[in-house]
């Protein structure tokens, strides 16, 4: 059976990005993924900037002859204000009033803090001396006209957004987003609002699943759930492939004769790719292709479902979606295991934990009391899913990986 890391690696070699591109206003570009290079059309700071409030003075001129109190005096000509810079020329023996953000004077070279200096007339007195460059920001000190700044297969951030505005990338070039369908299997699953009869139980994976592709900015076409039933399993599945580009399901793969998803995908034409990955909980998984449309089949476990989003739907879709970062790496992070030792067993362990951090500032894997892969209550208290590596041991104080649980 393939570990966690080989299956990830197989899907992500299996499936090609859907390239198509939009333009989009910044105003709706926070998450979607950007499909060329942004490049600068400015430097920035585009000029020379003052970056206090106070005079803009020639440095030069604290060589000279200082009064008694070692201050310097100067004649003050004029003023530049952000979005109005001084027209004139500052001769030898004087300074402008300047604000922060102003363009200063080409034969200034420092700025001296309003608060360090007295004012009469236009009669300047400046208590400290000045250091050549002395808050001034030189032009593109930040950035340079013609640098990229952000790489194609980047998911925007409003951090991103503001700066693509700075270097006046709008409308910017993203991909579109996957459009994904959600269904799941069982005659026994009722939805939220039906209260459940003998035998019944109500389902939440869908929500789970729905939710957390929003998170992760892609859009959820179709959610529902399907009967155990060959025709009506054919029929639902087949119509959610024609819409979308991806089909998740949950429940209906592992070996019962009523788990009939991995055999309506082949008869859909879904080419299988890999059937069952060393881990615990989520082995059933099933992923294959349908041309350019990965389809993969989750357990119906809901803690299965959650091991199978976060490991490799999450990773899958991104990719997809034209992602190159680390959204479509495996996501795991290093704590220590605060638990009493134990043998993670045959499969790759994935073990719901809150995250503390110790009196040194690291941070610890506390494990809940779980019941296992149906157990999704107790998942509410979890932060991470701890990795306890298959075959091997894992002693209490030891560093181990973990999976981060949340919106990311
Ligand atoms: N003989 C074997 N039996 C099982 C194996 C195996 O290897 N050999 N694997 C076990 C493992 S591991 C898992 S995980 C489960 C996965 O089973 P399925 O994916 O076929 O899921 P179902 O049987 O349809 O459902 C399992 C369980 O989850 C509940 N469920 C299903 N869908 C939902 C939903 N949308 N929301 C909430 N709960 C759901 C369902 O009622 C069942 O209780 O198979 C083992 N068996
Ligand atoms: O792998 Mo199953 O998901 O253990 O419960």
């Amino acid at each position: 059976m393939l570990t966690p890391s080989q299956a990830l690696a197989q899907i992500l070699a299996t499936i090609e990005p859907i390239g198509d591109v939009d333009e989009m206003p910044l105003t709706h570009a926070a998450g979607r993924v950007l499909a060329k290079p942004a490049v600068s059309d400015i430097d920035m700071p585009p000029f020379r900037r003052a970056m206090m409030d106070g005079f803009a003075v020639r440095s030069a001129d604290f060589d000279g002859p200082k009064l008694d109190d070692g201050s310097i005096q100067l004649n003050c000509c004029g003023e530049a204000k952000a979005g109005a810079p001084f027209e004139g020329l500052v001769l030898p023996g004087n300074c402008i009033e300047i604000y922060t953000g102003a363009e200063v004077p080409d034969e200034c070279d420092a700025v001296v803090m309003i608060e360090r200096t007295s004012r009469q007339g236009n009669r300047v007195r400046l208590l400290d001396s000045a250091r050549a460059g002395q808050h001034v920001q030189a032009r593109a000190d930040i950035l340079a006209e013609g640098a990229q700044v952000l790489a194609p297969g980047r998911r925007l951030t409003p951090v991103d957004v503001s700066v693509l505005a700075a270097i006046g990338a709008h409308p910017v070039s993203v991909f579109r987003p996957v459009r994904v369908s959600i269904l799941t299997t069982g005659d026994e699953l009722v939805p939220a609002w039906v209260k459940p009869q003998k035998g019944q139980i109500r389902e939440g994976n869908t929500l789970f699943l729905a939710h957390r592709c929003f998170e992760l900015f892609h859009e959820v076409l179709e959610v529902g759930i399907v009967p155990d039933d060959e025709a009506l399993l054919e029929r639902d599945f087949g119509r959610a492939l024609e819409s979308s580009d991806a089909l998740i399901t949950t429940g209906g793969v592992s070996m019962g004769k009523y788990d009939l998803v991995g055999k309506t995908f082949e008869k859909l034409g879904v080419e299988p790719v890999l059937h069952k990955v060393a881990v615990k909980p989520g082995k059933p998984i099933w992923f294959g292709m349908r041309g350019p449309k990965p389809v993969l089949g989750l357990p119906g476990n809901p803690v299965s479902a959650l091991l199978g989003l976060e490991a490799f739907v999450r990773p899958a879709l991104a990719r997809l979606g034209g992602e190159t970062g680390a959204g479509t790496q495996e996501r795991l992070r290093r704590a220590v295991w605060s638990g009493p030792a134990r043998d993670a067993g045959d499969r790759q362990l994935n073990y719901p934990c809150r995250l503390e951090q110790d009196a040194d500032g690291r941070e610890r894997l506390v494990p809940l009391d779980w019941k296992g892969s149906a157990d999704i209550v107790t998942v509410i208290h979890a932060e991470a899913l701890a990795v306890l590596p298959a075959d091997e041991r894992v002693e209490e104080g030891q560093t181990i990986d973990y999976r981060p649980l949340g919106r990311g």
